[in-house]
């Protein structure tokens, strides 16, 4: 029951999957029939969605069946019975929680999608309260989960989910660990009795690392159900560490107290201490309205929560009572929905291709859906650990998700729809370009192809090698790329350096001049700075900002080629991971001779020093002999932190020689020159000096 996200599913009765039901004859029993049908199925998603927290169909899928339901009823009145799920809210609450009868009903919304059903339901209003002006407040659609919080005397008694509407589930002890619900309320003005409704959110983040953390089966669909299922917990401690938030929205009801408007009574709650979406606003008429709509549309993929449309309200409080509400949603409020984000489909392969590191990577063959309006067919699937970690199967349905993100995801497995025909996935044991065996590392999980040869691997790097960022031949895109492979004249990046004019010549469609500015823009390949090589050189985890701060630490290639892996560990914002692919790299015999061979063509392999202002600046500094209590690539960091500059040599410039353990030629020539010398401990009291 409540601990939900820990349970394995009952596998739903077979037509409660299937969305598109074949309407009969239309013959009174059939229709009966169907209608029961559908009832039957919406009852088992609003069970599955409110109570479980694991939803087994989309939103959309959900919305149809609604809608052809609610259509039926309208034409057919003599079908409609109270306890239809048009009538209703949500589901009812689970027994062996206690539970909360709510004073006031808590209603779910209608929705529009468009601006003409804003218009319908402003129409529909004003022909019930004619020559009324209305005023609007504009919310967003915070999604999660609504609760009602009661005080008495200012203390939080009650804490209670929606339920059906009528009755909820009383889950005070858990929501008393939800940090930004107030325990207390604040101020002068403090009711005897009072109800404030709102949402229990996750933030994007949140959720994303909760399903870090969880497996296959108990993944969380989307932040809602991940918000739904960390409160309703049987241990309070569980929903204690879930960090869940709180938006109130609603003034429920106060005792002894006037309160004539919406916008009032979040001023009110604002006073008391809630938490009250800094995004909220007034508006004047539905052109206003339409605006908010449009701006949030686009705006929502930067809020750190997810919304899924925008809550419009008639502001009056009288002019809510005397609109009132039909069946389960206020006729004062309306829910404008965006098109959702996820969308269910069939996985119908898993494929890989190889990257320029060599790492195998990937991705789902789709069966075609269109989210936010685009035709989705394939989306990354990030590694085989993943793959493993979210249990999808080929031939499983997935949620796929286009956020605000550019690439789809495949967020997780629909377990309940699986019919037992799916085949568990594992990559290919050997590279499907090459033949080479797939390397696993272990705790990693990453595989690679180590082929330094693969064809993809050598085509995906020398493509790397001239983009933008690395060394930007702009001159040869990736078509030529490929005809420089496949002739044979280019098999690693060192080869650029050695091609002929001939040779291009000889590639279809090159043509004398297209050829020069080739072999120019190659020529000025040989300017860019040690940063720029390394970034190109498709060395595993090296990014472009690592390989800037390796080149800014080093200065040049020798120096780096010198180094032992834990002077490149020690590089600020260098990380194990990067730093031991990198140190490896330099230490492999293959690369070193392509390094040879660069240097050999005239590359440059050195990176200027970026001169940062600080209290050393205008000194140079050269350190000598081994170091006791710290690095000498960490003493040179902090040194050029503070605005210093690391000389090559000794020179009669120099401004500081330090000198450690066992120092060598250095110490003589620097006394020889009349180079202040100092040791370590000199060092650490003027670093300390500046950086306490
Ligand atoms: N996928 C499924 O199987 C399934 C099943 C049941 C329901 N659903 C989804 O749930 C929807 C129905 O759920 P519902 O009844 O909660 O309606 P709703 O989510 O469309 O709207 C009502 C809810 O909006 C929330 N809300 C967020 N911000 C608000 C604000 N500023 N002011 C007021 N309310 C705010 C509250 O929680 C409120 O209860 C369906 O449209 C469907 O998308 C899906
Ligand atoms: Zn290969």
């Amino acid at each position: 029951m409540s601990d939900v996200q820990g349970e394995v599913q009952s596998s739903p009765s077979t037509e409660s999957v299937h969305t598109h039901v074949e309407k009969p004859e239309s013959s009174e029993e059939e229709l009966a029939a169907h209608v029961a049908q559908l009832r039957h199925q919406i009852e088992e998603a609003n069970y599955q969605y409110h109570v479980q927290d694991n939803p087994t169909l989309t939103d959309i899928e959900y919305d149809l069946l609604l809608s052809e339901l609610q259509q039926i009823e309208r034409e057919h009145p003599e079908l409609q019975t109270p306890d239809s799920p048009t009538q209703r809210v949500g589901a009812s609450p689970i027994q062996d929680v206690p539970q909360h009868r709510h004073p006031r009903p808590m209603l779910s919304l209608a929705n529009a999608r468009s601006e003409q059903d804003l218009l319908d339901w402003h129409r529909r209003a004003q022909n019930i309260l004619p020559d009324t002006t209305f005023s609007y407040v504009c919310e967003l659609k915070i999604d999660g989960l609504a609760i009602a919080l009661t005080y008495d005397e200012g203390r939080l008694s009650i804490g209670a989910t929606r339920g059906d509407g009528m009755i909820g589930e009383d889950w005070t002890p858990n929501l008393r660990t939800v940090r930004t619900v107030p325990q207390r309320l604040r101020g002068e003005k403090i009711p005897p009795r009072t109800e404030v409704r709102g949402e229990i959110y996750m933030p994007i983040k949140n959720f994303e690392q909760l399903n870090e953390e969880m497996s296959d089966s108990r993944l969380f669909a989307n932040p809602r159900n991940a918000a739904a299922g960390s409160l309703r917990q049987k241990d309070a401690r569980v929903t204690s560490n879930r960090h869940l938030h709180f938006f109130a929205y609603q003034l429920g009801y106060v005792d002894g107290m006037d309160v004539r408007s919406h916008w009032e009574a979040l001023e009110l709650l604002r006073e008391w201490g809630f938490p009250i979406n800094p995004h909220i606003q007034q508006a004047k008429d539905l052109d206003e309205v339409m605006a908010y709509c449009n701006k949030w549309e686009k705006e929502r993929f930067n809020l750190p929560y997810e919304i899924d449309g925008v809550v419009i309200k008639i502001n009056d409080f009288h002019q809510q009572e005397e609109l009132g509400s039909v069946a389960r949603d206020p006729r004062w409020a309306i829910a404008f929905k965006y098109p959702p984000t996820q969308v269910a489909t069939q996985l119908h392969d898993i494929r890989v291709n190889i990257g320029r590191t060599g790492s195998v990577n990937p991705w789902a063959v789709l069966e075609p859906i269109t989210i936010r309006g685009v035709t989705v067919s394939r989306a990354s699937l990030h590694n085989e650990g993943d793959i493993q970690r979210k249990d999808l199967r080929i031939g499983d349905w997935v949620l796929v998700q286009r956020a605000g993100e550019v690439i789809p995801q495949v967020v997780k497995p629909v377990v309940e729809r699986r019919t037992g025909q799916e085949e568990v996935y594992s990559l290919p044991a050997h590279c499907p370009l090459c033949g080479t065996e797939i390397m696993r590392i272990p705790d990693q999980a990453m595989a690679y192809c180590p082929n330094t040869n693969c064809p993809a691997r050598n085509l995906e790097s020398i493509i790397h090698f001239v983009s933008k960022g690395a060394m930007d031949i702009n001159t040869i895109g990736e078509k030529m790329c490929e005809q420089l492979a496949d002739a044979g004249y280019v098999k690693n990046v060192a080869d650029f350096y050695d091609l002929t004019h001939d040779q291009l010549l000889a590639l279809e469609g090159v043509k004398e001049k297209s050829a020069d500015n080739m072999l120019k823009a190659i020529q000025e390949s040989k300017k860019q700075p040690l940063s720029r090589l390394l970034f190109g050189l498709n060395i595993r985890y090296l990014g472009e900002k690592a390989a800037q701060l390796i080149a800014q630490a080093f200065g040049n290639i020798d120096r780096l080629l010198e180094a032992q892996e834990a002077d490149i560990i020690s590089v600020g914002g260098i990380g194990p991971k990067i730093g031991q692919s990198l140190y490896a790299w330099l230490q492999d015999a293959n690369n070193i001779a392509l390094l040879d061979r660069l240097r050999a063509a005239g590359i440059t392999m050195t990176e200027e020093q970026k001169s940062i202002s600080g209290p050393l600046n205008g000194q140079t500094f050269l350190l000598t002999g081994r170091l006791e209590t710290m690095s000498r690539s960490n003493a040179e960091e902090a040194i050029k932190k503070l605005g210093g500059t690391i000389a090559s040599g000794v020179s009669k410039s120099l401004s500081h020689l330090i000198v450690g353990e066992d120092a060598g030629s250095k110490l003589a020539k620097a006394q020889k020159a009349g180079v202040p010398i100092h040791d370590e401990q000199w060092l650490s009291d003027l670093l300390q000096h500046y950086t306490a």
